[in-house]
């Protein structure tokens, strides 16, 4: 060995820097319409972010929301504007292989804006990952688990239709875990309903609700005592309120879950601190991005608080990037339900993700492990929508 140490300066490979970013708008139609408290949906836009680096590398993300601006303050349109004249001017000509330095800069300069970061950082690390040749997984510290449990939504509004659906699931051996979405009609007609789903499925599945924060503490209080008497394990964000749903932990034996409520660190500790929850539905993008989603964890853990990981109902891209951050949780004691693709008509994989035997396999190659089908996604791209900002732009 001959090797000098420190090595020349022209041995010392230059840092791959970010060279141009790209955005685009998919519009994808849902298998059926999805009927939740704050929106009803037949389609879903998945806003499409590429890192080109200056080494040849291209990373992939999404950003994602529910019903538009229904569930929160950010939309495909308003993500996409954000990335293409704000985050660029931050990001172009910085070092891509240093993505928590990187974020770190855009959080400085960039306010708010989570689900955007969160799709930014998601390339970062599919680029840093096909960089280095791991999955994205083993830049986080290391997958405990390879397949994650996969809860399926029932929400066509219409219980024998949900019934037939659920049915279906457990025949295929996809899902066994069945979350229904509630709080559009009355209290005595969703627990009718949760009742009339977990009376056909019974110990085959297991049934779960998700109000969205439609009920008042009121109702909170008379829906949770009836659907814990229907069989229904685990009632998700009943309220709006934090100080709320603290009460109803108190009240009730039943498993309360914030979903809504948790939108960072911060927020996941000042829950975990006034004992506001019994699990946290952690979901990336809600939280801005997969180290915070592991932020969140490590609160929820350090508190003796439950997990599950949830979803924006993301197209593939979002969905396995929650599925690499997942793969690393120490206690994931609720599962998933990283279905998004399953509710979407058109694939925009290459190789489509595998899920079977109840569960989601977990993705091994380079990154996020996933190629995206080029022509496919080119068509249902929203005409005009597609961007390229460079640094002389
Ligand atoms: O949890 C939510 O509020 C959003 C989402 C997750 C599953 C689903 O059907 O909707
Ligand atoms: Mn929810």
């Amino acid at each position: 060995m001959n090797a000098t140490f420190p090595p020349p300066l022209a041995a010392i490979a230059a840092a791959p820097t970010v060279e141009s970013i790209e955005t685009m708008l998919v519009d994808l139609p849902t298998i059926r319409p999805h009927k939740l408290s704050v929106a009803t949906m037949t389609g879903q836009t998945l806003m499409i972010v590429r890192i080109c680096c200056s080494d040849g590398i291209v990373g992939i993300g999404e950003g994602t929301t529910i019903g538009g601006l229904a569930y929160g303050g950010e939309s495909p349109e308003s993500m996409k504007l954000a990335i293409d004249r704000y985050f660029s001017a931050v990001m172009i000509g910085q070092d891509a292989s240093r993505v928590q330095a990187l974020m770190a800069r855009i959080g400085k300069m960039i306010k708010d804006n989570r689900f955007a970061k969160s799709a930014v950082e998601t390339a970062l690390l599919d680029a840093q990952g096909k960089r280095l040749g791991v999955p994205v997984s083993e830049l986080m510290g290391g997958r405990r688990r390879d397949r994650l449990p996969v809860a399926w939504t029932l929400a066509s509004g219409d219980t024998g239709r949900d019934i037939d659906e659920a049915e279906k699931m457990l025949s295929l051996r996809r899902h066994s875990i069945f979350k229904l979405k509630i709080g559009l009609r009355s209290v005595r007609e969703d627990v009718a309903h949760v009742a009339a789903i977990k009376r056909a499925i019974g110990d085959h599945g297991t049934v779960r609700v998700d109000v969205n924060m439609a009920w008042t503490e009121t109702d909170a209080r008379l829906g949770i005592a009836a659907l814990a008497g229907a069989g229904c394990e685990l009632v998700e964000q009943p309220v709006q309120s934090a100080a709320a749903l603290g009460r109803l932990v108190r009240r009730f034996p039943i498993a309360l879950m914030a979903d809504e409520s948790i939108q960072g660190p911060e927020s996941a500790f000042e829950m975990a601190r006034n004992n506001s929850a019994d699990v946290f539905a952690v979901k990336v993008e809600q939280n801005g991005g997969a180290f915070n989603a592991q932020r969140v964890a490590a609160i929820a853990d350090a508190a003796g608080v439950e997990l599950y990981g949830g979803t924006m109902l993301e197209g593939a891209v979002g969905t396995i990037i929650s599925a690499q951050v997942f793969s690393t949780f120490a206690n994931l004691q609720w599962g998933t339900e990283l279905f998004g693709p399953l509710l979407l008509t058109e694939e925009i994989l290459e190789t489509p993700l595998d899920y079977s035997d109840f569960s989601l396999l977990v993705p091994s190659g380079p990154g996020l492990g996933i190629m995206l089908e080029e022509d496919k996604l080119a068509h249902f791209t929203r005409d005009g929508s597609l961007t390229v900002t460079r640094a002389a732009d």
